[in-house]
C-alpha cells in the first residue's frame, strides 16, 4: 500500500431530486489500500458508490482516480470494478464465460483470453468449476466467480456494496477472509459497503463511517473501536452507555449526576462499554428488566434512575433474576472520553 492519495472525493454532493444522499463528502484513499464504508440505512453508501462507478452524476463536487477527473467520464472508462450483493451473474453461461465476457467486449480471443480466465478464477479458488453454470454453484462460489470476473478486467478500484449479505454466516466469515487474501495478493484498491461493524472492523486498513450524506469519522478499526469521536460512533462500535457531560457531571434521566473519578479534560461525553460497566458494587442501583446469554459473557439491562444501563458479566457467574436490584458504577477511567455529544 502506498502513501499517495489515489483515489479522492473532493466536497462531493449527491441528490435524487430534493433528497440529498451525500452532502460535501470528503475522502481520500491511498493505492492498495481497503476500506469500508460504514454507516446505517440511509446514510448514502450506495449513492457513493454509485458515483465512484460513475453511474450516478454529482451535483457538485469532484472525483480524482490515479491523478485524473474522472467526475465527468463514463462508467466504462473509468476502470472501476463492481460487485454486488446478487451476483448479476449470467444464468445461461459458463463460469469460463462469465469471467470471460468483459475480456471479449474489450476484444480479447485465443490464448490471451483464456490466459487470463483461468488466472482470474485461480485467484478465487475456482478452476475446477469453470464449466458449471452459476445455479451448480453455492452463493460463496457464485460470489467468488463474480470477484473473478471483476478482478480479470484489472479494476484501478474495485467497489463491493454489501457483497457477503446474502451468503449465511459461516460463508460469510469464509467469504470475508477470501476477500482479504485477493486484496493482500493482488494490491488492488478496494472499498467495501456494509453495515455490519464487525464486518468492517475485521476487513479494513480503514474504516469511513458515515452519517446523513457525510463523514462522522475515519480511522483505523482500532481508532473507531478505542477512540470514537461522537455519541454517534461509539453507539455504532458498541459503547452502549453513552452520557453527555456538563460541569464535570453526567447528564442522565435523573438531572446531573457525579462521576466516580476524573472525567478527563475536554470530554463533552462518556461512554461504557457493557464490559466496563462496575457490576456489583458502586452508587447507582438497577432492576434487571432483560439477561441475555452471550457465550462467555451474560448481558444485563438494568433499569436505572440514570436511565437503562446496558452492563456485562461473567457468564461462570450465578444468574441475577428478573427484578433483581444491582450495585454497579460507571467508573470514569473505564469510560471513552467523546469529542461531542450529537
Ligand atoms: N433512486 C432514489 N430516489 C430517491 N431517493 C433515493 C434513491 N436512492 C436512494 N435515495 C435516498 O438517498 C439516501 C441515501 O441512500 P443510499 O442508498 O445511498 O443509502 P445507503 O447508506 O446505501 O443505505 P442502505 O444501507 O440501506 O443500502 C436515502 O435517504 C435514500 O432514501
Amino acid at each position: 500500500m502506498s502513501d499517495h492519495v489515489y483515489l479522492s472525493l473532493e466536497a462531493l454532493t449527491l441528490a435524487y431530486g430534493d433528497t440529498v444522499a451525500v452532502d460535501g463528502l470528503d475522502l481520500s484513499i491511498a493505492e492498495g489500500e481497503l476500506i469500508t464504508l460504514l454507516g446505517p440505512s440511509g446514510c448514502g453508501k450506495t449513492t457513493t458508490m454509485r458515483a465512484v462507478a460513475g453511474l450516478l452524476k454529482p451535483s457538485s463536487g469532484r472525483i480524482m482516480l490515479d491523478g485524473r477527473d474522472v467526475t465527468r467520464l463514463g462508467a466504462n472508462k473509468r476502470q472501476v470494478g463492481l460487485v454486488f450483493q446478487s451476483y448479476a451473474l449470467f444464468p445461461h453461461l459458463s463460469v469460463y464465460e462469465n469471467v470471460a465476457f468483459g475480456l471479449k467486449l474489450k476484444g480479447e480471443r485465443g490464448r490471451d483470453l483464456e490466459g487470463h480466465v483461468m488466472e482470474g478464477l485461480k485467484t478465487v479458488g475456482l478452476t475446477q468449476f469453470a464449466s458449471r453454470k452459476p445455479a451448480e454453484l453455492s452463493g460463496g462460489q457464485q460470489q467468488r466467480v463474480s470477484l473473478a470476473r471483476s478482478m480479470v478486467m484489472h479494476p484501478k478500484v474495485l467497489l463491493l456494496d454489501e457483497p457477503l449479505s446474502n451468503l449465511d454466516a459461516r460463508l460469510r466469515l469464509e467469504m470475508r477472509t477470501e476477500l482479504q487474501r485477493v486484496q493482500r495478493e493482488t494490491g488492488v484498491t478496494m472499498i467495501f459497503v456494509t453495515h455490519d461493524q464487525g464486518e468492517a472492523l475485521a476487513l479494513a486498513d480503514r474504516i469511513v463511517l458515515m452519517k446523513g450524506g457525510a463523514v462522522e469519522q475515519i480511522g483505523t478499526p482500532e481508532d473507531l473501536y478505542n477512540r470514537p469521536k461522537s455519541a454517534f460512533v461509539a453507539d455504532f462500535v458498541g459503547f452502549e452507555n453513552v452520557f453527555a457531560v456538563e460541569d464535570g457531571k453526567l447528564r442522565t434521566a435523573d438531572g446531573a449526576v457525579p462521576v466516580s473519578g476524573t472525567v478527563p479534560a475536554g470530554a463533552a461525553a462518556l461512554a461504557w462499554r457493557p464490559a466496563m460497566v462496575a457490576l456489583g458494587s458502586g452508587p447507582h442501583h438497577g432492576s434487571v428488566r432483560g439477561v441475555s446469554f452471550a457465550g462467555g459473557t451474560r448481558e444485563y439491562l438494568l433499569d436505572s434512575s440514570l436511565g437503562p444501563i446496558k452492563a456485562e458479566a461473567d457468564a461462570a457467574l450465578p444468574v441475577h433474576d428478573l427484578g433483581t436490584t444491582l450495585a454497579f458504577d460507571l467508573p470514569a477511567e473505564r469510560a471513552a472520553p467523546l469529542q461531542r455529544y450529537a
